[in-house]
């Protein structure tokens, strides 16, 4: 089938190629001229596994183009997927203003020779959000045109986002229009996924309540965490212990120093303020949020407690990306983290695999001196704190770290050291949701 995608960023780009992958032929539009230009050099704006290759392949197979042009777009394409951002405002709202622009956009491109088409909004949206891109469409489109509206929201993880939409758990439509329906099933038909049929207003729900409840799971760990802190328990052993049960499962009960991302953190307050406007106050989800933000709090305190004070401490930090596999920095705890470092003026050192570059950019003044490589950054400091779970970082050479320290002191805020380890390599070492466990002292 012909597609277009509007907004070729994390979404666009790995969901436009994902579609070509499995044979339609697919158009990417952005408005940003410098991305298109890279990418029609064969440059890949974001590092995400995979995407390279499956780019590549599928620009030379002719199935995958850019541009800069929606009309190209919309006039060589059955269905329009929209992925631009959707932001949060000061208030927590979501700002549409680029799904505003866009729909305006794809109206003015309409015209009723150019036949059916189906509009698709992928980016997540507060629900209710079709019929306004229904009713712009129609506002500024020439009588006759002949279109549908969709939801169908997308599910992919930053750092697995090509597997997750190969093979995804479940695809969404949500349509009022059977023959809509029809055809976004077949365009799905070849990913083998269960597909869940809906009404708009479900499917745009569908995604909020999905992504607050993750964000629930990891806050409810979290908070489990705060509890064995205080009480001598293991938090590891707690989430594998009610993990197991299936009805809970053992996805997304990390406990570490919160979530991030260019997702949670915006589409928690969005649904907090969703409920809010509809007079049902979801209370629930400011509590979610309330515990995310006191995890690195309680981290920072326990971090004051072992250096007394923090100025002038080398402290290094591995990981700055939001979690592992990506380069992406948005709302990212460890960049927080090396900020708030920063404000109580620790001499900080940071690396991470992927991220280093995009994390420059928005530490902007901030004092950090980003390292590339992870032992180098480690060097005469007195605390290691690990902030992002990347696999480089659980399999680190501890031998060759201790030796580069100044202090033999560990915070691991993501879990990934086993502490055995870590104190049989000489380490002391403190983690989330666990007692601190120290090297035996030589007498
Ligand atoms: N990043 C994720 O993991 C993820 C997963 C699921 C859903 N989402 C949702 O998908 C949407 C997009 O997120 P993203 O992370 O891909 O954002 P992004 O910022 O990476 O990409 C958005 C792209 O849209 C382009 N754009 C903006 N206005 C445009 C216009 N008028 N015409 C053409 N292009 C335009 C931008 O230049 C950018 O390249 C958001 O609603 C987000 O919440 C994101
Ligand atoms: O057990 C866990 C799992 C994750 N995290 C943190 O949660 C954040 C988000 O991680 P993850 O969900 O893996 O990545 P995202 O790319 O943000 O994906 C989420 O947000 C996307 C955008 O909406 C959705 O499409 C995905 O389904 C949803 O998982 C990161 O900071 C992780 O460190 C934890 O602390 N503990």
């Amino acid at each position: 089938m012909k597609l277009s995608i509007i907004g070729t960023g994390y979404v666009g780009l790995t969901t436009g190629t994902c579609f070509s992958e499995v044979g339609h032929e697919v158009v990417c539009v952005d408005n940003n001229r410098e991305k298109v230009e890279a990418l029609l050099r064969g440059e890949i704006p974001i590092y995400e596994p995979e995407l390279e290759e499956l780019v590549t392949k599928n620009v030379n197979a002719g199935r995958l183009r850019f541009t800069t042009s929606i009309r190209e777009g919309v006039e060589n394409s059955d269905i329009i997927f929209i992925a631009v951002p959707t932001p949060p405002q000061p208030d927590g709202s979501v700002d549409l203003s680029f799904i505003e622009k866009v729909s305006h956009e794809i109206a003015l491109c309409l015209t009723p020779e150019l036949g059916y088409r189906i509009i698709v909004d992928k980016s997540t949206v507060p629900v209710c959000t079709g019929s306004k891109v229904m009713q712009t469409i129609k506002r500024y489109a020439p009588a006759g045109v002949d279109f549908d509206i969709v939801s169908n929201p997308e599910f992919l993880r930053e750092g697995c986002a090509v597997q997750d939409l190969l093979n995804p758990d479940r695809i969404v439509i949500g349509a009022d229009s059977q023959r809509a329906m029809d055809m976004m099933k077949r365009v799905y038909q070849m990913f083998h996924a269960p597909i869940v049929e809906t009404d708009l207003s479900s499917a745009e729900l569908i995604k909020h309540a999905a992504n607050s409840f993750l964000a629930l799971k990891i806050s409810y760990i979290n908070a489990v965490s705060a509890i064995c802190e205080r009480s001598g328990g293991d938090v590891e052993l707690v989430a594998r212990g009610i993990g197991m049960d299936k009805r809970i499962s053992p996805h997304f009960l990390a406990a570490g120093l919160g979530y991030g991302g260019s997702c949670f953190p915006k589409d928690v307050k969005a649904f907090i303020h969703i409920s809010d406007d509809l007079g049902v106050p979801f209370t629930l989800l400011k509590e979610v949020e309330r515990i995310n933000q006191t995890q690195l709090d309680r981290f920072m305190n326990r971090l004051r407690e072992k250096l007394w004070i923090l100025r002038d401490k080398r402290i290094a930090v591995w990981g700055l990306a939001f979690k592992e596999n990506t380069d992406d920095v948005r709302e990212s705890v460890a960049v927080n983290l090396c900020r708030r470092l920063c404000e109580e003026k620790a001499i900080v050192s940071a690396f991470d695999p992927k991220a280093n570059e995009t994390a420059a950019r928005v530490l902007g003044d901030a004092p950090v001196t980003i390292c590339d490589d992870m032992y180098e950054c480690a060097r005469g400091a007195e605390v290691l704190i690990i902030a992002t779970e990347w696999k480089e970082f659980a399999n680190a050479d501890l031998v060759k770290l201790k030796e580069l320290m100044h202090l033999p002191i560990i915070f691991d805020g993501r879990n990934l050291l086993h502490p055995a380890n870590a104190v049989h390599a000489g380490f002391e070492y403190h983690s989330i949701g666990r007692a601190s466990v120290y090297p035996e002292k030589k007498q």
